[in-house]
């Protein structure tokens, strides 16, 4: 990576203002999954090692500007608290005359956290004052906040520009495994892109035609391209619109040799729940009143086969309905091939595919997996993100 690194900035007794990805899965005030908290604690234990001035700031939810109480950033400081050991402070603002006295009390090592950066109009909107109050209120910037690093909102990318600006370590290992994967990949590589839309994957499969070995479709949207290629699929996801478009990538995988396998049976079923009544038909065989919920056993066969011959597979979507138990086979398939090959990176690209292979109690026989869903995304798809372009060069 060109950017400067926690590594290479000295920290010791200075104010550290470390945006974080803290936006957590919660229910009625309880955090169901708290890997976005343990992936950024490599760098506030480093930051409170070194003697640091610690104070961390994140989004929660999409509060629009406005305090919403529900999504005040306490039970994570709870958390955080339990998880690293040590008490921490948490602030009700997130920046101002309040912050700056709490900063001034801090001693070295000591943890603040802010509130939810997003109570404020200027976040998102990346307002250049907003951008100022928060550089005022420290001497370095570091961003481990990967999974919003497609956002250019003033404690991404605004406060870069008014600071000495580094990337965490969780920053440094998400761009190291997703970079070296689509730079210089080790052969054969596997791509598998599920998920429910065509239309949010267009920019991901268009790049990874240009890098893959081995390109595998599944979940709905799926289903547009066996329309495409003349098959009726009863009442299967469809973007009619994409028809088109569908062929032209299969056009595109054959002119540059890149093998394209989509799925040749599937479970359907009468009715989108999990008590419908459900069966395995071949593709060309879907009813005209039923709907493809999940890949069939023998494409997951065929997929298991190719996952256990490449060197290196990047899965982003998941194959099925994977949160109704029927229609999770197909997903869960993909997630055992990946556990099971050996000699095979696997790298899983944050969201729902993430939320799959935890779902599956596979999480830790996955090689790397994303703490980023959008900004893993529009990695894949080749764009360059906001937050880590800010940063300052090596
Ligand atoms: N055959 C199918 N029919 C209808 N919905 C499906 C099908 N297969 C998968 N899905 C649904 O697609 C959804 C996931 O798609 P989506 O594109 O939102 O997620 P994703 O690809 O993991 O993206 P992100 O990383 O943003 O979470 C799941 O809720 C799943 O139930
Ligand atoms: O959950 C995410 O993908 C990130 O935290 C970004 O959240 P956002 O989509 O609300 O910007």
């Amino acid at each position: 990576m060109n950017k400067k690194t926690l590594k290479d900035v000295d920290v010791k007794g200075k104010r550290v203002f470390c945006r974080v990805d803290f936006n957590v899965p919660m229910q009625d005030g309880k955090i169901t999954d708290e890997t976005r908290i343990r992936a950024a604690l490599p760098t506030i234990q480093y930051l409170i090692d070194q003697g640091a001035k610690v104070i961390l700031a994140s989004h929660f939810g999409r509060p629009k500007g406005k305090v919403v109480e529900e999504m005040r950033l306490t039970p994570v400081g709870v958390r955080l608290s339990d998880l690293l050991g040590k008490n921490v402070q948490k602030a009700d603002e997130a920046y101002g005359d309040s912050v700056k006295s709490l900063i001034e009390a801090m001693n070295e090592g000591d943890v603040l956290l802010l509130e939810n950066v997003r109570f404020y109009p200027g976040e998102e909107k990346n307002d250049p004052e907003l951008a100022k109050s928060f550089a005022e209120l420290a001497d370095v910037y570091v961003n481990d906040a990967f999974g919003a690093a497609h956002r250019a909102h003033a404690s991404t990318e605004g406060i870069a520009h008014h600071l000495p600006a580094v990337s965490g370590l969780l920053m440094e290992k998400e761009l190291d495994v997703l970079g070296k994967a689509l730079s210089n990949p080790e052969r054969p590589f596997t791509a598998i892109i599920g998920g429910a839309k065509v239309k949010d994957k267009i920019g991901v499969i268009e790049n990874l035609l240009e890098k893959v070995d081995n390109l595998i479709i599944g979940g709905g949207l799926a289903y547009t391209f066996i329309k495409a290629q003349g098959h009726e699929i009863g009442k299967s996801l469809l973007e009619a619109d994409k028809l088109d478009l569908a062929n032209s990538f299969i056009e595109k995988a054959k002119e540059k040799g890149v093998n394209f396998y989509m799925p040749v049976d599937a479970i359907v079923a009468d009715d989108f729940s999990a008590d419908a009544n459900s069966k395995e038909v071949a593709i060309e065989e879907i009813p005209a009143d039923w709907e493809a919920l999940d890949i069939g056993p023998k494409t997951r066969e065929i997929y298991r086969d190719v996952i256990q011959k490449s060197k290196l597979v990047i899965w982003n979507g998941p194959m099925g309905v994977f949160e109704i138990d029927k229609f999770a086979g197909g997903t869960k398939a993909v997630a055992e091939a990946l556990a099971e090959a050996e000699g095979t990176y696997s790298v899983i690209g944050g969201g729902d595919s993430a939320a799959a292979v935890e779902k599956f109690n596979l999480a830790e026989k996955m090689s790397h997996i994303s703490t980023g869903g959008g900004a893993s995304l529009e990695f894949m798809e080749g764009k360059e993100l906001p937050g880590v372009v800010a940063l300052n060069d090596k």
